[in-house]
């Protein structure tokens, strides 16, 4: 089965990860791209300054970037993924989705909408029923799905493990590497030799998501997990990978092995960009590592350690690659679940 697929805003830099990504998939063919009207008209190889290391790919470089208008998108394009600034997604996402389109976006508007599904497949495939409520409210026949934030996405699958314990409250503190504020986002002269403890709006985001992802869809509404986050976050000077060290406690006693084993058996699905094991467990006390392991699982794993008893729960560190698990991984794996759902 082949399915065709389109990104909105495609120049960019999570649309080049999408681009990677999307190359040789089992079950989407790229044949729309779509960025600003600057863009609009040119080929994909003049219109994007590609920054992935490795080459565009051939049939990607001859494609001509469209306008991010739904006039301007074929019909028999099935599904769209979205990597627009959140401003433009905010605007022309719902244009999409009223003229028909399924649309798995990264963009952080509309995430914590009640009728929108925020999903990670492994965590809460059945929230994407949210859908039919969805479409009944709006009148659509498309439909707008969404992943987690970055620097979430790499927390919550172990929240997910550890809430067989009962789950009641998190502190988290994050190193995020540079690739996450874009590549114009910080200036060397910032954050070289330097950290920056402070990323605009990603401290409310870690607090509010996780209540949304893990909580449960009771048919009508997403009834919200009561877990108590508490966020510090951080630039670094890494280029790929957000490091995040966390403090959990739970209900029921905890322990280094229980913890580990409950990591280590966390769900998997069978979908084409699905890591197996989900999470992969380090022994080393001096990993998971932002250079050495952001690419485990292609980019898909999360890795954790330094697992260690505290006085109220649990302690460890996690780690996934924010462009990929965290961004256009995370809604390419989305696409898959829709298609596997029957939604595409
Ligand atoms: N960078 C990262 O690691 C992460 C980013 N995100 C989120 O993903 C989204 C994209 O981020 P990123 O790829 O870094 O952003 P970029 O600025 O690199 O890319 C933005 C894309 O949107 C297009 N675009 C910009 N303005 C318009 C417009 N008015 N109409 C149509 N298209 C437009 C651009 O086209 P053109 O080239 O023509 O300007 C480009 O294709 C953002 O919402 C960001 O918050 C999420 C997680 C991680
Ligand atoms: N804020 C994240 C990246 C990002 O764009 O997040 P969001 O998808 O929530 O906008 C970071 O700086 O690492």
């Amino acid at each position: 089965m082949s399915v065709n697929v389109g990104i909105l805003g495609g120049t960019g830099a999570v649309g080049q990860r999408f681009i990677q990504l999307l190359d040789g998939h089992p079950e989407f063919e790229l044949t729309t791209i779509t960025a600003s009207d600057a863009s609009a008209g040119k080929a994909y190889r003049e219109a994007a300054k590609w920054r992935i290391d490795s080459p565009i790919p051939e049939y990607v470089g001859d494609i001509e970037v469209r306008a991010t208008d739904p006039s301007d998108v074929p019909d028999d394009v099935d599904l769209l993924f979205s990597s627009l600034p959140s401003g433009v997604a905010a605007d022309v996402e719902p244009k999409f989705t009223e003229a028909g389109y399924v649309v798995s976006s990264n963009s952080s508007n509309s995430r914590m909408a009640d009728d929108v599904p925020l999903v990670i497949p492994e965590v809460n495939a059945d929230h994407l029923n949210l859908i039919e409520v969805q479409r009944d409210e709006r009148g659509w026949d498309g439909a707008l799905v969404k992943n987690p934030n970055c620097s979430t996405i790499t927390m919550v699958p172990t929240l997910a493990a550890l809430d067989n314990f009962g789950l009641e409250r998190v502190h988290v503190s994050t190193l995020q590497a540079v690739s996450g504020a874009g590549y114009d986002g910080v200036t060397s002269m910032e954050i070289i030799d330097n950290v920056i403890p402070h990323i605009g709006g990603e401290e409310d985001k870690m607090v509010t998501e996780p209540k949304k992802l893990l909580g449960s869809f009771d048919g009508s509404e997403i009834v919200q997990h009561d877990v108590d986050v508490a966020a510090s976050c951080n630039r670094v000077p890494t280029l790929d990978g957000h490091l995040e060290n966390v403090w959990a406690e739970t209900a029921e006693e905890i322990t280094k092995a229980s913890a580990e084993a409950a990591f280590a058996e966390a769900t998997t699905l069978d979908l084409p960009s699905a890591p197996d094991p989900l999470i992969e467990v380090f022994e080393d006390p001096d990993r998971p590592q932002p250079r050495l392991d952001r690419t485990i699982g292609d980019g898909m794993q999360i890795a954790v350690g330094g697992v260690q008893e505290t006085p109220a729960g649990i302690q460890y560190n996690c780690l996934a690659h924010n462009t990929i698990r965290g961004a256009a991984g995370a809604s390419v794996l989305n696409g898959e679940l829709l298609v596997e759902d029957g939604w595409v």
